[in-house]
C-alpha cells in the first residue's frame, strides 16, 4: 500500500512539475525583491498613493475653470436646440464623418424598435427575440474639420430621455453645442452648411417619414425610408402620368411667382381614395422620394382635439408633404344625420379644425396635402372643394394590366447586380444581349400568362403582394399556382367579410 502510495505521489508531481517549477521562479523574485525593500521608500510610495486622489480633483477642478474661462473667451460657438431639424443633420454628420472613425469603446444599447430595420434572420425567424441596438456614446468630442479645430457637446440628460421614446430612432434630440477656437463663428456656419449639405444628400435615397412624438409635443423622424419608385406603386397609367404632371407643375418656381402675382394661395391638395390596401400610403411616400419632399404623417383618428391639429400644423415646415390618413374619421356627411353619432365616438377633432389648418391663417404656403380616405362618400362637400382638394386620385382593385406589371416588378432581376455582371464579367457579345433578351421574352409571356387568370378589378394589390410573397424565388411556381390561389380567395372572399371592401372597390 505504501509503496502504491508513494508512486502516486511521485507521478503526481511529475504530471505537475513544470508548475511546481514556475511557482519557484515567483517565489525567488518576490525574495529577492523583499530583500532589496527600503522602508522609506515604501513611506513615501503610500504617501503618494494616498494624496493622488486629492490631486486628481484639483487637477479637474483647474481643468473646468480654465475650460471655462477658455471656451467664454476664445471659443465661438453655436448651441442647436433638440426638436430642431438642423440637430439630427449635425448629429448625422457628426457620428458619420467623426465618431464612427474613431475606436469606439462606449456605447448606449437599447432594445430595436423597428422592426423593417432587423437584419438578423435568425432574429427576424425567432419572432420573440428583438435586435439590439447600439449607438455611440459620449458627451463632448473634439475633431478638426479643415484647417478648425472643432469640439461638440451634447446634453446626455436628453438624450436620456430621447431613448425612452421608442419612437426615437437614436440620432439627435439632444441641445448641441458646437464650438471653435477662435472668435469668428464662420467656421461654424461653415461647418452647420456642411452638415446640411449632407443631409441633403441623404434624402437623395431617402425619405424622411416624421410622426409626432408619443406625448404629442413634437414633430420626430420616424422612419427613414429608402425612396420606393413611383412605377412600383401599380395604378392607372394616366392617372399616374396626371399626377405627376400637376405635382411637377406646382413645383415649379415659375407657378409659385404666378400664384403670388394673382394673389391666390401656393397650396395644393389631393384626395387618394380606394378600398384598403390599394397603395394610398404607398403613392404618398413614393411622391415624397421623387420630388425630394418630407413627409409629415398626421392620423386623424389619433388627434386628440382642433388644438392639438392646428399646433401640429404650425410647426410644420413650408416645402413637404402633409398627409392626412383616414379624414374621413373626422365626421360623416353633415346631411347625414345617422352617421353624427359615429363622428363624436371615431375621432376628436372637427370639420371647422381641419377646414382651419388647411387654408386658416395658419397653414403655410408651398406644402403639398394628400388626404387619404377608404370612404370618400363620407366626405364633406366644404372638405374636397377645389382649393382644397385640386386632384383625386382613385386607387382601386389591381387590373390584369396592373397585375402583368407587377410580375414583372417581382421578377425583374436586380438592376444594381445585372449591372455588375455585366460591367465586371461579360464583354457585351451578340449571344448574351440574346440571352437576356430571351429571358426578358420569357418574363414577358409568363406575365401574359399569369395576369390572364386574374380577374379584373377583383383583387387588392396588396392582396396580390401576400401571393408574391410566397413564390418570390420562381416565376414559373408563381403561374403554376396563380389560378388556384384566384379560386381559394374567391370563395374565401364568398364568405369573408372581404366581400363588402371588393364590391366598394368595383362601385368607386
Ligand atoms: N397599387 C399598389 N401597387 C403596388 N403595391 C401596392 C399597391 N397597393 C398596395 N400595395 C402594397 O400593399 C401594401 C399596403 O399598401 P398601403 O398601405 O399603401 O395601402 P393603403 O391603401 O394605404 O391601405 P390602408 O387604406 O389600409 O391604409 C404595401 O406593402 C404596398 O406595397
Amino acid at each position: 500500500m505504501a509503496s502504491s502510495f508513494s508512486a502516486d505521489v511521485l507521478g503526481g508531481r511529475s504530471l505537475f512539475s513544470p508548475h511546481i517549477h514556475d511557482l519557484g521562479l515567483v517565489r525567488d523574485a518576490l525574495e529577492r525583491w523583499a530583500s532589496g525593500l527600503d522602508i522609506t521608500r515604501l513611506g513615501s510610495l503610500a504617501a503618494c498613493v494616498s494624496v493622488a486622489p486629492v490631486v486628481w480633483r484639483f487637477l479637474r477642478a483647474a481643468w473646468h475653470e480654465s475650460y471655462s474661462w477658455i471656451r467664454q473667451f476664445f471659443v465661438a460657438s453655436v448651441t442647436v436646440p433638440g426638436r430642431d431639424p438642423l440637430n439630427r443633420n449635425v448629429m448625422s454628420w457628426v457620428m458619420t464623418n467623426i465618431v464612427q472613425h474613431r475606436g469606439i469603446r462606449s456605447y448606449t444599447a437599447r432594445t430595436q424598435v423597428h422592426a423593417a430595420d432587423m437584419a438578423d434572420r435568425a432574429a427576424l425567424l425567432k419572432r420573440k427575440r428583438r435586435e439590439v441596438q447600439y449607438l455611440p456614446h459620449f458627451e463632448t468630442t473634439f475633431f478638426r474639420y479643415g484647417s478648425c479645430l472643432y469640439f461638440v457637446s451634447r446634453s446626455l440628460d436628453s438624450f436620456h430621455a430621447s431613448m425612452n421614446d421608442p419612437s426615437y430612432d437614436g440620432v439627435g434630440g439632444e441641445e448641441l453645442t458646437l464650438g471653435c477656437l477662435g472668435w469668428s463663428t464662420e467656421p461654424l456656419k461653415k461647418l452647420i452648411q456642411t452638415c446640411q449639405e449632407y443631409a441633403d444628400r441623404q434624402t437623395e435615397f431617402f425619405v424622411i417619414i416624421y410622426a409626432r412624438d408619443r406625448y404629442g409635443m413634437s414633430w420626430q423622424p420616424k422612419a427613414r425610408k429608402p425612396i420606393r419608385r413611383v412605377d412600383t406603386v401599380h395604378f392607372d397609367d394616366d392617372l399616374k402620368q396626371a399626377l405627376l404632371a400637376d405635382i411637377r407643375k406646382y413645383l415649379d418656381p415659375s407657378t409659385k411667382r404666378l400664384y403670388q402675382n394673382r394673389s391666390m394661395p401656393y397650396r395644393r391638395g389631393y384626395l387618394f381614395y380606394g378600398p384598403p390596401g390599394t397603395g394610398k400610403s404607398s403613392l404618398s411616400t413614393a411622391l415624397a422620394g421623387e420630388f425630394g419632399l418630407d413627409l409629415y404623417e398626421v392620423k386623424i383618428p389619433c388627434v386628440a382635439s382642433d388644438q392639438d391639429l392646428e399646433q401640429m400644423f404650425l410647426e410644420i415646415p413650408p416645402q413637404c408633404i402633409v398627409l392626412l390618413e383616414d379624414v374621413d374619421a373626422i365626421w360623416t356627411d353633415r346631411d347625414s344625420e345617422k352617421d353624427e353619432s359615429q363622428v363624436v365616438a371615431r375621432s376628436s377633432c372637427t370639420l371647422s379644425g381641419l377646414l382651419n389648418v388647411l387654408d386658416g391663417v395658419g397653414s403655410a404656403e408651398g406644402r403639398i396635402v394628400i388626404m387619404t380616405t377608404n370612404k370618400p362618400e363620407r366626405l364633406d362637400s366644404a372638405l374636397v372643394r377645389p382649393g382644397r382638394v385640386d386632384m383625386r386620385v382613385m386607387l382601386g382593385n389591381i387590373s390584369q394590366k396592373s397585375a402583368q406589371q407587377m410580375f414583372v416588378r417581382m421578377f425583374t432581376p436586380d438592376v444594381t447586380s445585372t449591372l455588375l455582371v455585366t460591367n465586371d464579367v461579360y464583354d457585351s457579345t451578340d449571344s448574351d444581349e440574346e440571352a437576356s433578351l430571351l429571358e426578358f421574352d420569357t418574363l414577358q409571356e409568363l406575365s401574359l400568362e399569369f395576369s390572364s387568370h386574374i380577374p379584373e378589378d377583383t383583387f387588392t394589390p396588396s392582396q396580390l403582394q401576400g401571393f408574391f410573397q410566397l413564390h418570390l424565388n420562381s416565376a414559373t411556381e408563381a403561374v403554376a399556382n396563380i389560378s388556384s390561389w384566384v379560386e381559394r380567395e374567391l370563395s374565401r372572399s364568398g364568405i369573408d367579410d372581404d366581400i363588402s371592401v371588393v364590391s366598394e372597390g368595383k362601385a368607386s
